[in-house]
């Protein structure tokens, strides 16, 4: 996921440092999206499902929005979450190791996902060290088909990472890190599922390199990206005062996901026909009289203009779905998420500004730009609700 939460201002740089927590391999690519219904979201699968028998990607990803809102609102039923109390007998034994394991995935954090980090300061403590234990293990879940371990993974390696999973889930983890997330499973409403899914993403990413439609590619953005704001919404917590559904939260913070994998197809459109995948739907190529052969050829045409117009304003839907979101989460988790969804999206800008040039310049926001947005996220995340009930 890389990037989750994660992902904001992650220097490519410091890739390197955390490698030696992770295990390693192939190369995937995480998110893009969709079609069927002309840019729809989640939101629209539901009265199409109603229409269509035949359930697309979108419909099955809301039965787990469903499903993950409806954790949430049994939490929110009890009172408040019952953290900081545990002591050296329950679940996992050593107080101090579990400091220390939640501390090393705030340094993961801090040195993959600067900005990021920096935002998660502004959380209160327990929400903070949560956050950081999600994304470090959907960091360690990318890195090992993003890694350099990359060409060994098998699909039995995924799943004996799944079978981790299961058993950090129910208690008994392998290591720190996973101690970490333990933990933190055990303290909020955070299900399993986003969780598999993103591993069943790597799956895909190792037998799949073409995909047919958006309705396939939406369905691998919401597995390695959509399921990063799934994991998310439980720990960072909706406003008390927020009137919207909690179903329309959770939509939000996929759609956020999804949009941030498109950008991220967009952005490396060339260097991923280099590893010799297009994560690009093989019909809207062909509508825009594109084939493979162009992708490999890297030629900015008009007629790859046209598609790559069609692509960002896609995208950007996506990201206009996320924003409506933002701001029924907790004041203090609004932040973070603003800061990233606003540099992400300007990597869009950037794609307009080399002219569409996918192909051999890599599109990236300047570090003023990059600066100038976090005012700006801290100006919006002190507005209040709400746009979305
Ligand atoms: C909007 C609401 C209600 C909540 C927010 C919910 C969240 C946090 C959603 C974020 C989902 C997310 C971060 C998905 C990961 C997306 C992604 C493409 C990350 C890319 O990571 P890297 O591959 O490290 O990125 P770079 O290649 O740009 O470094």
């Amino acid at each position: 996921m890389a990037g989750v939460l994660l992902w904001v201002v992650c220097p490519k740089g410091n890739a390197t440092a955390l490698l030696s927590l992770i295990p390693r391999s192939g190369k995937h690519k995480r998110c893009r999206v969709h079609q069927k219904v002309k840019f729809s979201t989640g939101v629209s699968a539901i009265s199409s499902a109603v229409a269509n028998p035949a359930r697309s990607s979108e419909e099955k990803v809301y039965d787990v929005v469903l499903k993950q809102a409806a954790l949430v609102k049994e939490q929110r039923g009890k009172q408040t979450l019952d953290l900081g109390t545990r002591t050296e007998t329950d679940g996992f034994t050593d107080w101090d190791l579990l400091n220390e394991a939640y501390d090393r995935c705030g340094e993961v954090c801090a040195e993959y996902a600067k900005t990021f980090y920096l935002g998660t300061l502004l959380m209160t403590p327990e929400r903070r060290r949560a956050v950081w234990a999600i994304y470090v293990w959907c960091r360690r879940t990318d890195e090992l088909v993003d890694g350099p371990n990359a060409s060994h993974i098998t699909p039995r390696a995924l799943d004996r990472w799944e079978k981790r999973l299961d058993d950090l889930f129910e208690g008994r983890p392998y290591d720190m890190l996973d101690a970490a997330l333990s933990d933190t499973v055990s303290k909020y409403p955070v299900d399993i599922q986003p969780f598999k899914d993103m591993i069943e993403g790597m799956r895909l990413d190792l037998r799949k390199s073409r995909y047919m439609n958006f309705d396939e590619l939406y369905l691998y953005c919401y597995y390695v990206a959509g399921t990063v704001g799934l994991m998310s919404v439980p720990v960072m917590g909706i406003a008390p005062e927020s009137k919207a559904s909690v179903e329309s939260v959770y939509n939000a913070a996929l759609a956020l996901g999804i949009a941030n994998q498109l950008t991220n197809i967009l952005r490396d459109v060339g260097e991923d026909a280099r590893r010799g995948r297009i994560y690009l739907p093989q019909d809207e190529l062909a509508r825009f009289g594109l084939s493979d052969d162009d992708i490999f050829r890297g030629q900015v045409t008009d007629k790859w203009r046209n598609f790559m117009k069609d692509q960002i304003k896609r995208a950007r839907m996506f990201f206009d779905e996320a924003e409506k979101g933002v701001s029924e989460l907790n004041a203090a988790s609004r932040w973070p998420v603003w800061a990233s969804l606003l540099l992400y999206r300007q990597i869009l800008d950037a794609i307009e500004e080399n002219d569409y040039n996918n192909f051999s310049k890599r599109a990236y926001v300047g570090k003023v730009k990059k600066f100038a947005s976090l005012p700006v996220a801290y100006g919006r995340a002190l507005m209040g609700t709400s746009k979305l009930f």
